[in-house]
């Protein structure tokens, strides 16, 4: 029996994701949130469901180690990857921004320094504006960089928008809206093309 490997990113957005599977009959019954396991088959063994850091999901997908991937915008932005983008599975949402201390304004004489998780997104954001920028590459606490003086601004993502408040900064631009999509490897969507349409549609049923 054929069936499609799904590259699915760890972390905040995974367990919403499995419960939005299992809604649309795609169940894992050796899933739970406390396990250790990286590789799940579904009932029918048509779902191969394969646990990667968010970061690495458009990877695997591009280079066809997955079938299908479901990770947030940010790091499909952010990865450049030739795929293609099918669906918005509308979990996870926040919204990608420039921040800064209250005083900080773009128009600035000397070039901005930005620090962020997401330098390409960074990079031409700017470009598209014009700015010149200089990119400093972070893995987390993003928001301590304006603080201490190791960037001017930073671009990141704002949920709830406690952290920027907590940390005294405040958003100066907005570049877009982030939510969790489903990506699928552009071989794969001709050679599997039954089984990843079958699986869109029932994902797409349960999200009307
Ligand atoms: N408040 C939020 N902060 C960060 N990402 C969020 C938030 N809300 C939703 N998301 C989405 O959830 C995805 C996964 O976030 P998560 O923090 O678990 O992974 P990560 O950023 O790769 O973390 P880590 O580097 O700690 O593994 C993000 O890529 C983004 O699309
Ligand atoms: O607007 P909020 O609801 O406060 O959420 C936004 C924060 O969440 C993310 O960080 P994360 O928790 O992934 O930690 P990190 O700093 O290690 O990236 C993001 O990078 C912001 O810092």
């Amino acid at each position: 029996m054929d069936y499609v490997t799904l590259a699915l990113a760890k972390g905040r957005t995974a367990e919403s994701t499995i419960e939005l599977l299992n809604n649309a009959g795609i169940d894992f019954p050796d899933f739970h949130t406390k396990s250790r396991k990286l590789v799940f088959y579904n009932t029918d063994q048509t779902v191969k469901l394969i646990f990667v850091k968010a970061v690495d999901v458009p990877t695997y997908v591009e280079k066809g180690a997955a079938d299908i991937g479901v990770v947030g915008k940010d790091n499909i932005l952010e990865s450049q990857a030739d795929i293609y983008e099918i669906l918005d599975l509308k979990l996870g949402r926040c919204q990608f921004v420039v921040a800064g201390k209250p005083e900080t304004t773009l128009e600035s004489t000397q070039k901005l320094t930005i620090a962020s998780k997401y330098p390409t997104v960074a990079k031409s954001h700017f470009q598209q504006k014009g700015i010149p920028i200089e990119t400093i590459k972070l893995n987390g606490s993003v928001e301590l960089a304006p603080l201490i003086g190791l960037a001017d601004i930073i671009v990141d993502i704002v949920e709830t928008g406690t952290t920027i408040n907590e940390n005294g900064l405040k958003i100066i631009d907005e570049i877009e809206d982030i939510s969790t999509r489903l990506i699928v490897n552009k071989a794969s969507f001709t050679t599997k093309s039954a089984l990843i349409h079958e699986l869109i549609n029932k994902l797409k049923s349960v999200m009307e």
